[in-house]
């Protein structure tokens, strides 16, 4: 049975799903997008801003914004594509578990001319969530899609916080043209704006937080790239959604079809990609 809620602060609609160990999880309907994933233990994994704007169409600032049908500035739309900024419905669901599903509305397809359907399932599970992105084309021609889940890890510190996995994956620097370089470091630490899409990256990735003692352990499927981001202190102080010292709080790692290039759907058929987040005590 779905559990769909008002939330008390925006007014608008969300899903909760709760595991049997006691892992939980929220949804807006709103870009079906995760605001909230909790271990057992009550403990908030994702970051959301404390000055988050949940007013539709604006995309909430935090928790996992799915990017589709584009990731970033790849392709016409505007920056991310609409399905962050659009309204989903629940088209399935149980209580550890919930499909929210997309349809793009006409004028949406008068900027992108090709209908398709996007479901999203979220399922929690002991310490887990899984998220998984299923796209159908139901036009007549082929498209071209790039696509992201930007999700936002809360850290307690940015100076103890780092990315494993990426050593020797090349990278494209959104910082500088989208130049391409190889990551030497068996880190990527951040003392800096960091916007970088890592091209076709090893499946796990992990988000370490030293002085939390855990790591989050990232495993994608259908992703090839993942995208490193911090906003820094400038950019952060530009963002009227985002608190000014809130840099120092959070990390974006986003499993990506971005830098390796675009998926190509044909008409009829359907693309599938995913996200399987666990913790790992360090
Ligand atoms: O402000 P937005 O549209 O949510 O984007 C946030 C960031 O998203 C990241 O994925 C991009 O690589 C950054 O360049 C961008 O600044």
């Amino acid at each position: 049975m779905v559990n769909i809620t008002t939330d008390e602060f925006s007014g608008l609609k969300k899903v909760q799903l709760q595991s049997a160990e006691g892992t939980s999880a929220e949804i807006f309907l709103h870009g079906a997008h995760v605001t909230s994933w909790k271990t057992s233990k009550g403990e908030e994994v994702l970051f959301v801003s404390k000055q988050a704007i949940y007013k539709p169409p604006k995309a909430i600032r935090g928790g996992i914004p799915v990017c589709f049908p584009q990731f970033g500035g790849f392709g016409p739309l505007s920056q991310h594509g609409f399905a962050r900024n659009s309204e989903f419905t629940v088209s399935a669901s149980a209580a550890d578990s919930v499909t929210l599903s997309f349809t793009p509305r006409e004028e949406q397809l008068n900027l992108f001319s090709h209908p398709f359907e996007l479901t999203v399932q979220v399922r929690v599970g002991s310490d887990t969530l899984e998220q998984t992105l299923t796209a159908t084309n139901t036009g007549s021609e082929p498209f071209e899609l790039t696509a992201a889940l930007h999700t936002y890890f809360r850290i307690s510190s940015i100076d103890k916080a780092r990315v494993d996995g990426l050593q020797g994956v090349d990278y494209l620097d959104s910082l500088q043209e989208k130049e391409r370089f190889t990551e030497n470091g068996a880190s990527v630490h951040f003392s800096g704006e960091v916007d970088r899409i890592y091209l076709a990256t090893p499946g796990r990735l992990e988000v370490v937080d030293e002085a939390k003692g855990r790591a989050v352990v990232i495993e994608k499927e259908g992703f090839p790239d993942a995208v490193v981001w911090n906003p820094w202190i400038e950019k952060a102080a530009g963002m009227g959604d985002f608190g000014d010292e809130e840099y120092k709080e959070m990390v974006c790692l986003e499993p990506a079809v971005a830098g390796s290039g675009p998926v190509t759907l044909q008409p009829g058929a359907s693309w599938s990609a995913k996200q399987m987040l666990s913790l790992r005590q360090l």
